[in-house]
């Protein structure tokens, strides 16, 4: 198991190239099984979540190659409607083959994803949702056996919580479902707004993505085509926090403001000075005293959760005391215990984390828990006095691209110690 050490004061000054979403680009590399022929995408980040879902895809018999930087799927190939539980464990986003295989074949069987490190992440409005389009559904063995007599029937469909992925699934099933498909309270993700600009192209009939209430005449079927994934807004975010937090300004390319504007904000009010055009954005916090902000996790466009984890950092650092309540995971501040043991000020009360002003961070060893978790370590790291040693660094590689060339070409001093385990010496 790899591991980072961070050699901690350095600042960090320069740009970075923003990466494709992770959270775009895993519910469009399933939307590809919709499709009788190849889709080509670019801007697809090179992670181990794509690499889980390159497996699963491969599983499912879809041809899948990358060209150059291109990332072909060919979903004519497909000939399989298991996803397995080894595959599906490794990355719950492995769910999101549901409502395709559904959809184009009539019958799908895929492993329940169980919990998460995070909270106990259920799938029930997934499932209630095909179900109303007309799907037989049972659970049995850790497995999801879905069928349907003929077509999918267009239905309408009011989710009772905000799901992101519930949306996307029932997004992908209603594409070539027989009529019209309506879903009410809607995630509004700019990631859901790509999958339906991916799937209107290879001919899907889908408006209103991006807005809580989705239409979807179905299609009898779809062709694959050429996308390319949204930047990550996240990676964008955690970037942004980074040079924050050491006090230093970084220019992000390739990325996209109008999906960040809930933390540009809050950057704001953190003292930071923003600057942005089309495609790049320019945070500077030199010689600027950077202040603690309250947080509250919602979903789109409210405040990421996925930033939580990097503010609760932020916050750490900077002057005064601040609230962070997070709404959308029950159980999503696993960092803060790693944060502690660097001495940060933060006392946890049920689903709030209050940040108190921290008069000093020193080098710890501390333990990545989670993909956003382990950002936040990694950003600490950065400012505490002397060496951090981050362990499981796994969960990082799940979704950021190169992080550790990224922030060592901005000035950090950051390394990879790869060790062999007892199977591979
Ligand atoms: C691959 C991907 O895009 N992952 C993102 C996606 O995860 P994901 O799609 O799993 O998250 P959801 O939006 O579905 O989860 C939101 C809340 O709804 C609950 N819920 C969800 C589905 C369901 O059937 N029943 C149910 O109760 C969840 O437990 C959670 O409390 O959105 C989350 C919320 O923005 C992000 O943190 C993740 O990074
Ligand atoms: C929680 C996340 O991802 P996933 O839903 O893939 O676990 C994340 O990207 O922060």
């Amino acid at each position: 198991m790899d591991h980072f050490i961070i050699q901690g004061g350095t600042p960090l000054s320069g740009e970075v190239t923003i990466s494709g979403a992770k959270n775009a680009a895993l519910p469009i590399l399933f939307a590809a099984l919709l499709a009788d022929s190849k889709s080509c995408f670019s801007n697809v980040p090179k992670l181990r979540d794509i690499t889980t879902t390159e497996a699963l895809l491969k599983e499912l018999g879809a041809e899948v190659y990358w060209q150059d930087d291109k990332l072909i799927v060919d979903g004519g190939t497909v000939d399989s409607i298991v996803a397995p539980y080894e595959l599906v464990k490794q990355m719950r986003a492995s769910v999101l083959a549901l409502g395709p295989l559904l959809a184009r074949f009539g019958k799908a069987q895929v492993s329940l994803p169980g919990g998460c490190a995070i909270g106990a992440r259920p799938v029930d409005i997934h499932i209630q949702g095909m179900r109303r389009m007309g799907a037989q559904i049972e659970v049995e063995n850790g497995y999801i056996h879905a069928q349907v007599d003929g077509r999918l029937k267009g239905a309408e469909i009011f989710m009772d919580t905000v799901s992101v992925g519930a949306t996307e699934n029932l997004l992908m099933a209603a594409t070539l479902a027989e009529g019209k498909t309506i879903l009410e309270n809607a995630a509004r993700e700019p990631e859901i707004s790509d999958l339906a600009k991916y799937l209107n192209n290879m001919g899907a009939k889908i408006s209103g993505a991006g807005t809580s209430r989705i239409e979807i005449e179905g299609v009898e079927r779809l062709g694959g085509c050429e996308h390319s994934i949204l930047p990550d807004r996240i990676e964008t975010g955690t970037f942004l926090v980074a040079a924050a937090m050491a006090k230093g300004d970084i220019l992000c390319k390739n990325t996209d403001h109008l999906s960040l504007e809930p933390v540009l904000e809050k950057l704001r009010e953190a003292n930071a000075h923003i600057e942005v055009t089309e495609n790049t954005i320019y945070l500077d916090m030199r010689e600027r005293e950077l202040k603690a902000v309250n947080i509250k996790t919602l979903p789109h466009p409210g405040f990421p959760t996925d930033m939580q984890a990097q503010f609760t950092a932020l916050n750490v650092v900077a002057k005064g005391s601040a609230i962070i309540t997070e709404t959308i995971f029950e159980n999503r501040f696993m960092h803060v215990p790693e944060l502690q043991r660097m001495g940060a000020d933060i006392r946890l009360e049920g689903n709030t984390a209050i940040c108190g002003d921290t008069p000093k961070l020193s080098g710890a060893r501390v333990m990545a828990t989670d993909l956003r978790a382990s950002a936040s370590l990694i950003l600490t790291g950065i400012i505490a006095e002397g060496e951090t040693r981050v362990d499981r660094i796994y969960h990082v590689d799940r979704g950021y691209e190169h992080i550790e060339d990224k922030l060592s070409a901005l000035g950090a001093n950051i390394k990879r110690v790869s060790e062999l385990t007892n199977s591979e010496q």
